[in-house]
């Protein structure tokens, strides 16, 4: 038992069997969720994911007065839960007689002899058993899983160890080879909850319902992709213990970053607002081969809501710019090149303006380490430092001289940077993102974005934030120097580090989303067109 789970019973006092009675009839919830979902894509309703507000009279419903326990026509659905014999299983057991009370054909397919279950599972057992709902068992019956319309997923939670066997093996190959929609409880059998390492076989679900807190497991490839969406429901363990307990790694929704990291996702402006009440955001980027990086990451600082965004660049850069944005005030940092130098200009600049990001298409130059200490000592506003700026801070081996920022400091490497900041090889970065990012952030006293497919965000409290949105289409050049300029653009707005930068990656994926299905197929974004769905 996972040691949250045992605080919550032998300490708190609350039975383990209301906690499964809560797990369960959250599965079931996900569940009918699921079927109404699919229903909608399959009638191309534009109702859409999510929408559980259904206005009264659209339905029919088979059970009064709970609107997430109601399907219409529920017949028409016949799910097998399979069901192994620890407390996974017991939780597979109740949503079964959730899915049957909201008039769902529902079958139980055992992994093992009934008779082998014990504790809050063999009480379950008997709940089912009591209401006549029909029970397989593997190995004595045949399963025949092409005439069920969706499979619950209930053998192995936490308890799990090492690759699934015997007739858990045989169950999951065989769902797994259904072709049918899979619902995970807690998460997909054969899979690693601490690691995301997926054992031979391993359940391929469509929606994982990921009990209590976020399993690391889940929120890391190539476990992420098991599990397909992830949904966390509370199921009753008290959140100070889960405070105590350092329950530290959130997905990031949009009430996560409401009710966790306070951030108004309405982004509400104000009637009497002018554009000095939004912000003035510095972008010291660009070089001659890349100019174009600093565009976008001054247009999407615009685009984020920053009221006016100042792009410092090299002289010789102007005359071409001039007018690619017309919104964008532009500035000469130096005369020719980048140059050490040149930071006491970008100092000069930032005079008056609230926010410095820096290094997006920047290029290396002699002495660049010392302009990024200038910069990152002298600069008493909040600061995001990006692409070559954060090889220079990789490269310099006093780190430890440099005077601490007292301002917000946000570093967003992709895992090719975190890998020279950290030391490591990309193989290794990639291997535990979420506990890397947490650490480094904590000693450097940073948030780091560390991006790519979920990306993560960790505090300097060592809270850690995985992120869903996005596109594999956001695999293209550009699409990390947008997302400094919408964190520089939210914090220009107020924003802290933490909320400046979980929300700008939640933002910039929803953005590349919308984009990509703007486009005939995914692979034609480019990194402008996330700029311009925000
Ligand atoms: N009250 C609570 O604590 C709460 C718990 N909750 C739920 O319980 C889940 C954890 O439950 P759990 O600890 O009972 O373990 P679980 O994941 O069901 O599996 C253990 C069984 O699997 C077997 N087995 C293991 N490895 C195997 C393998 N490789 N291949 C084959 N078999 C293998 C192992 O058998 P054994 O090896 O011991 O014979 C044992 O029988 C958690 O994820 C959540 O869903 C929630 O309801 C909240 C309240
Ligand atoms: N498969 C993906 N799913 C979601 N987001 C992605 C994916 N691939 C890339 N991204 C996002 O796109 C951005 C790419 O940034 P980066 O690698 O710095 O590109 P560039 O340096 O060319 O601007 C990051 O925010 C990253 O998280
Ligand atoms: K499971």
């Amino acid at each position: 038992m996972r040691e949250l789970d045992r605080r919550t019973i032998e300490e708190v006092g609350i039975p383990a069997v209301a906690l499964m009675e809560n797990v369960g009839r959250a599965i079931a919830e996900e569940v009918i969720r699921w079927c109404r979902e699919r229903r909608d894509v399959s009638s191309g309703s534009r109702q859409g994911a999510g929408s559980q507000s259904e206005s009264p009279g659209d339905l029919v419903p088979a059970v009064q007065g709970d609107a997430a326990l109601r399907l219409e026509e529920p017949e028409r659905e016949h799910w097998l839960v399979l069901a192994g014999k620890g407390n996974n299983g017991g939780d597979g057991l109740v949503a079964a007689r959730y899915l049957r009370e909201a008039g769902m054909r529902v079958t139980i397919v055992y992994a093992v002899e009934p008779g082998s279950l014990t504790g809050e599972a063999a009480l379950q057992r008997e709940a089912a058993r009591a209401l006549g709902i029909p029970v397989l068992v593997h190995g004595e019956d045949d399963v025949d899983f092409t005439a069920c319309t969706g499979i619950v997923d209930a053998l192995l939670g936490t308890g799990s160890r090492g690759a699934p066997r015997g007739a858990y093996a045989e169950l999951i190959a065989a769902a797994n080879g259904s072709g049918r929609d899979i619902v995970s409880a807690d998460i997909p059998s054969g899979l690693d909850a601490d690691t995301g390492a997926v054992h031979d076989p391993c359940i391929r679900a469509r929606r994982t319902v990921c009990l209590a807190f976020l399993k690391r497991g889940l929120a890391q490839f190539p476990g992420a992709e098991a599990a397909g969406e992830i949904v966390v429901r509370a199921i009753g363990i008290p959140a100070l213990l889960c405070a105590q307990q350092n329950v530290s790694t959130f997905l990031l929704t949009e009430e996560v970053l409401r009710t966790r990291l306070g951030v108004d996702t309405a982004r509400r402006r104000s009637p009497d607002g002018h554009k000095g009440t939004y912000g003035h955001v510095l972008v010291a980027a660009g070089s001659l081969p890349m100019s174009g990086a600093g565009l976008l990451c001054s247009r999407a600082a615009l685009r984020a809501g920053s009221g006016l965004v100042t792009w410092a660049l090299p002289g010789p850069l102007l005359p071409p710019m001039a007018g690619a944005a017309p919104e964008v005030m532009l500035a000469s940092a130096t005369a020719a090149d980048w140059h050490e130098a040149s930071a006491a200009r970008v100092l000069e600049l930032l005079a008056g303006r609230d926010v410095l990001a820096v290094g997006p298409g920047l290029g290396r130059f002699e002495g660049d380490g010392r302009w990024l200490r200038t910069l990152w000592e002298e600069a008493a506003c909040p600061m995001v430092v990006d692409a070559d700026a954060l090889n220079m801070l990789a490269a310099s081996d006093d780190l430890d001289a440099w005077k601490p920022r007292q301002a917000d400091t946000v570093l967003t490497p992709h895992p090719g940077e975190m890998a020279r900041l950290a030391g490591l090889s990309t193989a290794e970065v990639q291997r535990d993102r979420i506990r890397l990012a947490s650490e480094y952030a904590k000693a450097h006293r940073v948030t780091l974005v560390l991006k790519g497919a979920r990306t993560v965000i960790a505090t300097p409290d060592g809270d850690a934030f995985v992120n869903a949105t996005g596109s594999p289409g956001m695999a293209t050049g550009g699409a990390g120097d947008v997302l400094t300029g919408i964190i520089a653009g939210l914090l220009a707005q107020g924003a802290s580090g933490p909320q400046a930068a979980a929300f700008g990656v939640y933002l910039h994926g929803l953005a590349g989303e919308a984009a990509a299905r703007r486009r005939a197929h995914p692979a034609s974004l480019v990194a402008g067109d996330i700029i311009e769905a925000l």
